[in-house]
C-alpha cells in the first residue's frame, strides 16, 4: 500500500481563533531552506523518481504538515491546563524535553498550569492521578544537565478509558506523550478515547527512543547520545582484544529489534571486525559461517573484535512456543530478548581452542550504562526543538499527531503512522553498505534460511 498524501494528514480540534503571542515573530515568515511556513508541506519523498512514480503535481503528492509556530491558535493560553508524562525506557534527553515544553508553555504562551504526571503512563490512572507535580520555569531550570527524566517512567499497559478520566477529572487540555513506539501506541488510544467521547483535548506525541526503531523520523532523540556512549565501549574492548593473544572482544548493545545503535557505534568507533544485528541472520557452522570468518581473521590480525546488537542471532536462541521465544514479554508486551552475547562467547572459545587458537575472550555488556546518561550537545537542540514544535503544534489544536524532524524539517506525523511499522537496518541500505566498507565482513555469515525480509518501505 503506497501512502497517499490523506494518510498523512493530522487532526485538528477546531478553527484557531486567538492571536498567537508569536505572530508577530511570525510577520516576515516564508518558506526558505531554512523556514516552513505556515500552510507549507515537507515532502514525504527525496528523490525524483520517487516523486516521479505518483504522477501527481506537486499539491498532490505525500506530504507533512509543517511543524512550528501558527499566526492563530486553537487555545486561549490563559484558560490552557497543559499535562506532560515520560513513558518507557529511560532515553538521553528526557530532562531536555520537560524543560523545553514547560519553557515554551510557560514563557512564551504564558500557561499558568503545567502538570508533570510520574512514572509513565501509571501516572494517569486512578490510584496515581493525583500524585502530580506542578511544573514551572524554575523547577526545570538546571534538569537538561541529567540524565533520565524527573518524572519518573514505567511499563506496562494502561486503560485508556481510565486515563481519559484522569485528564478530565484534572482539567487537562492538551497531553504531551514522550514515549517510544509503545508510549506512541499508548498515545493514540488515547487520543481515540477523547475522540470517542467528543472531548476538546489534544493528544501530542514526542518521539523517544535510544533504539531508533520508530518510522517518519530521521533518528528518535538519544539515539546519537546513547551510540556516542557505546563507542566508548568498543574502544576498551577494542585495546583488551589487541593487548592479549588471540584476543576477541565482544560489546552486546542495546536496540531491541534494530540494529541501529551497533552499527552507528561500530562505523563511529571504526575498529570493528564483524557487526551482528537483529535484522541480518547468521550462522556460525560451515566455511563461510561466522565461526570460520572470526578464525581467519584471528589468524590474520591476531585477535578480532566484535559488534553485538542484544536483537540478533535470537533465531538461534528461540525456541518453539506461544511466544516463540519461550521468554515471554515484559509488563509492556515486548518481547524478552534471549542472551545472544553468551552463546556467542561460547562457541568462539569453543572453535578458537579447537583451532589451537587459545583464545582471550573479552565482553563487556555495557546495558545501560549507554542510556541513562544525560544527552550530548545534538540531542540537547535536537529534544529542544522537538519540545517547541510540540508546544506550537498542540496550541494550535493539532492532535494524534507527533512532533518528528523529516529530511531536517520539523513536521507533524498522525500518530498511526508512528506506530505503524518498527524502524529497521535496511540491509540493502547505504547504512549497511557502510558497515560492511568497514568492516569487510561478507554480506550474509552462512547460508542463511531466507531472510524475513525487513520492511523498510514507507509502509
Ligand atoms: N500495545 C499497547 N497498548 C497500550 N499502551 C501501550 C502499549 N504498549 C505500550 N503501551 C504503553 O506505553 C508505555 C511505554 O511502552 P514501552 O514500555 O514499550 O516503552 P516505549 O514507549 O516503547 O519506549 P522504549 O522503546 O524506549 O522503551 C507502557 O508503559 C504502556 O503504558
Ligand atoms: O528497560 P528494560 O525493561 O530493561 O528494557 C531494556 C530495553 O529498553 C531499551 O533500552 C529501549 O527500548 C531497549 O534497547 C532495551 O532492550
Ligand atoms: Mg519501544
Amino acid at each position: 500500500m503506497t501512502l497517499q498524501l490523506d494518510d498523512l494528514r493530522v487532526r485538528h480540534l477546531g478553527e484557531c481563533r486567538y492571536d498567537s503571542p508569536l505572530a508577530e515573530m511570525l510577520s516576515t515568515k516564508q518558506t526558505s531552506p531554512h523556514y516552513v511556513a505556515e500552510g507549507d508541506r515537507v515532502l514525504l519523498e527525496d528523490t525524483v523518481s520517487m516523486l516521479a512514480e505518483h504522477r501527481l503535481p506537486p499539491a498532490r503528492v505525500p506530504s507533512f504538515e509543517g511543524a512550528g509556530p501558527r499566526r492563530k491558535i486553537y487555545f486561549d493560553p490563559a484558560r490552557v491546563t497543559a499535562g506532560i508524562v515520560t513513558c518507557g525506557g529511560l532515553c538521553p534527553g528526557l530532562n531536555n524535553v520537560i524543560r523545553g515544553l514547560v519553557q515554551e508553555l510557560a514563557v512564551h504562551y504564558k500557561v499558568k498550569r503545567i502538570l508533570g504526571f510520574r512514572n509513565g503512563l501509571r501516572g494517569l490512572t486512578a490510584e496515581h492521578r493525583h500524585d502530580t507535580v506542578e511544573l514551572t520555569p524554575a523547577h526545570v531550570r538546571g534538569i537538561h544537565k541529567d540524565g533520565g527524566t524527573i518524572l519518573g517512567s514505567s511499563r506496562g499497559g494502561q486503560d485508556a478509558e481510565e486515563m481519559v478520566d484522569s485528564l478530565v477529572l484534572r482539567g487537562v487540555d492538551i497531553m504531551f506523550v514522550i514515549g517510544g513506539d509503545g508510549g506512541m501506541r499508548a498515545a493514540t488510544y488515547l487520543s481515540d478515547a477523547i475522540r470517542a467521547r467528543g472531548l476538546d483535548i489534544a493528544v501530542i506525541g514526542v518521539p523517544k527512543t535510544i533504539d531508533n526503531d520508530l518510522p517518519f523520523t530521521d533518528q528518535s532523540f538519544g539515539f546519537q547520545s546513547a551510540f556516542a556512549r557505546a563507542t566508548d565501549f568498543i574502544a576498551s574492548v577494542s585495546v583488551e582484544a589487541a593487548s592479549s593473544p588471540n584476543g576477541v572482544g565482544i560489546v552486546k548493545l542495546m536496540g531491541r529489534h534494530s540494529g541501529f545503535i551497533a552499527s552507528y557505534a561500530a562505523l563511529a568507533a571504526n575498529g570493528a571486525d564483524i557487526v551482528l544485528i537483529p535484522e541480518i541472520p547468521f550462522a556460525f557452522e560451515g566455511p563461510d559461517g561466522l565461526l570460520a570468518h572470526v578464525e581467519q581473521r584471528v589468524r590474520a590480525k591476531g585477535h578480532v573484535v566484535i559488534v553485538l546488537a542484544e536483537g540478533a542471532g535470537q533465531d538461534l536462541l528461540d525456541q518453539p512456543g506461544p511466544q516463540r521465544n519461550g521468554r515471554g514479554t515484559d509488563a509492556s508486551g515486548n518481547v524478552k530478548l534471549g542472551n545472544v552475547g553468551e552463546l556467542l562467547k561460547e562457541r568462539i572459545a569453543a572453535h578458537l581452542a579447537a583451532a589451537g587458537l587459545a583464545p582471550t575472550m573479552r565482553y563487556i555488556d555495557p546495558s545501560y550504562s549507554i542510556r541513562s546518561i544525560a544527552a550530548n550537545a545534538y540531542d540537547s537542540v535536537y529534544c529542544l526543538r522537538l519540545a517547541h514544535a510540540a508546544v506550537h503544534a498542540a496550541m494550535a489544536g493539532r492532535t494524534a499527531a507527533a512532533v518528528a524532524r523529516w529530511r531536517r524539517r520539523f513536521v507533524h506525523v498522525p500518530l498511526s503512522l508512528m506506530t505503524s511499522r518498527r524502524n529497521q537496518v535496511d540491509p540493502d541500505g547505504d547504512l549497511w553498505m557502510s558497515v560492511l566498507e568497514t568492516t569487510c565482513q561478507p554480506a550474509a555469515f552462512g547460508s542463511q534460511p531466507d531472510r524475513e525480509k525487513v520492511r523498510t518501505g514507507f509502509c
